[in-house]
């Protein structure tokens, strides 16, 4: 896509740039044609560093891509990392904020709640506002949200489910990385009412950057290398997430569907794998399944129905590559159906 020297780029800064969050979009977005990266944020410890120091892939020239495309901005021109707080928010556009949970809460409210003309959007990725329901967090993150106000506010940032929503909202909710994939999976079937909303089973498999680039004994090699294990079995917070998007899809409000979630940790560096067993309503065959999925995401460009009804996916099928892709296979029991879905 050439940029048009008509359109204003886009003044970006991401809080958090350290992070494994932070540097997928710097990579995205270094390919960006109207996106400026003005401010990259970390803490004490990574503050004045290049952006090649805290990732060496970032070091020299352009980026080539993983298309084998140059980026649009080399990335000499990125800033160096900077405090959160030494960061003018009136000369940003949009503000990523990268940031662990609950620290997120307050830097949001900080920069939202300035009180001068301009205010930049923000799009959070951590799960600080992602729930509505100002009890449901507290019981599920063990302590009380700190900007109730901007919690009901947000915007839930599925865009495929709610583009118009995004559009024009001042902040963004980006769902957690287990919820993307079963909510794209699922919702449209809820929606559709091809589903039993009591019986939804998923059973979850992610790469290890999905818990973060912070030093956790836990994720050590010899800890997650050549094995497999299930982690907060029946208590994961993506529960109540991925329940709040089915019940909204089911048109009962954020709560009412319940789901049987567990996720794993695999040893692979990134990526997700969802298999999810399903029972159909009464006279719904697989090939309505399927046909529901083909025609939500037809005009999408990153949920992608395999064309091959036997297919199954797997985690190549998405590689570093920012795309959803699923499939729906009939059961033994004729009644019941398995999603997979990997991203
Ligand atoms: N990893 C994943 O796949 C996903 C993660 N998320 C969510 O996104 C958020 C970030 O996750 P992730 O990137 O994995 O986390 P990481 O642990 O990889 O990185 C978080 C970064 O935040 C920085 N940081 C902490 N406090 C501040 C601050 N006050 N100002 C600036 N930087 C700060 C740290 O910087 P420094 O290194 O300089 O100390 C650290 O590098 C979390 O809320 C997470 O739950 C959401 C979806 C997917
Ligand atoms: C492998 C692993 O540990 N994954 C993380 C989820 C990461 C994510 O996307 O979720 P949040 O943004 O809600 O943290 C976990 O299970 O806590």
């Amino acid at each position: 896509m050439a940029a048009s020297s008509k359109v204003m780029k886009q003044k970006v800064a991401i809080l958090g740039a350290a992070g494994y969050t932070g540097s997928e979009l710097v990579r995205l977005l270094l390919r960006h044609p109207f996106v400026e990266i003005k401010h990259l944020s970390g803490t004490e410890r990574t503050a004045g560093w290049s952006y090649g120091q805290v990732y060496p892939q970032f070091s020299f020239g352009s980026v080539i891509t993983l298309d084998g495309e140059r980026a649009a901005t080399p990335v000499d021109a990125l800033p160096p990392l900077c405090m959160t707080d030494d960061i003018d928010f009136s000369q940003v556009d949009t503000v990523f904020c990268c940031l662990p949970h609950a620290t997120t809460q307050t830097i949001v409210s900080r920069i939202l709640h300035r009180g001068t003309q301009h205010t930049p959007r923000v799009i959070d990725l951590s799960a600080d506002f992602r729930l509505a329901d100002v009890e449901t967090y507290k019981h599920w993150y063990g302590t009380s949200h700190l900007a109730p106000e901007l919690q009901t506010e947000a915007v839930y940032g599925l865009t495929e489910f709610e583009r118009k929503a995004v559009r024009s909202a001042r902040l963004v909710a980006n769902p957690g990385c287990y919820p993307t994939g079963a909510q794209l999976a699922l919702a449209p079937l809820v929606r559709a009412q091809l589903i039993a909303l009591d019986d939804i089973i998923i059973d979850a498999k992610s790469g290890v950057t999905g818990a973060g680039r912070a030093a956790k004994e836990g994720n050590l090699f010899c800890e997650v290398t050549e094995g497999l294990h299930a982690y907060a079995v029946a208590s994961h917070r993506h529960a109540p997430e991925i329940e709040q998007g089915l019940s909204r899809a089911a048109g009962m409000g954020n709560q009412g569907v319940i789901v049987n979630f567990t996720p794993h940790l695999i040893p692979m560096s990134r990526g997700i794998l969802e298999t999810i067993y399903i029972r159909c309503r009464p006279n719904v065959k697989v090939e309505d399944l399927r046909s529901c999925l083909e025609e939500a995401y037809r005009e999408e460009a990153f949920v992608h129905v395999l064309k091959d009804p036997k297919q199954i996916p797997q985690t190549r099928h998405v590689r570093g590559s920012n795309h959803v892709v699923m499939n729906v296979f009939a059961d033994r029991l004729s009644e019941r159906a398995i999603l997979v879905v990997v991203l």
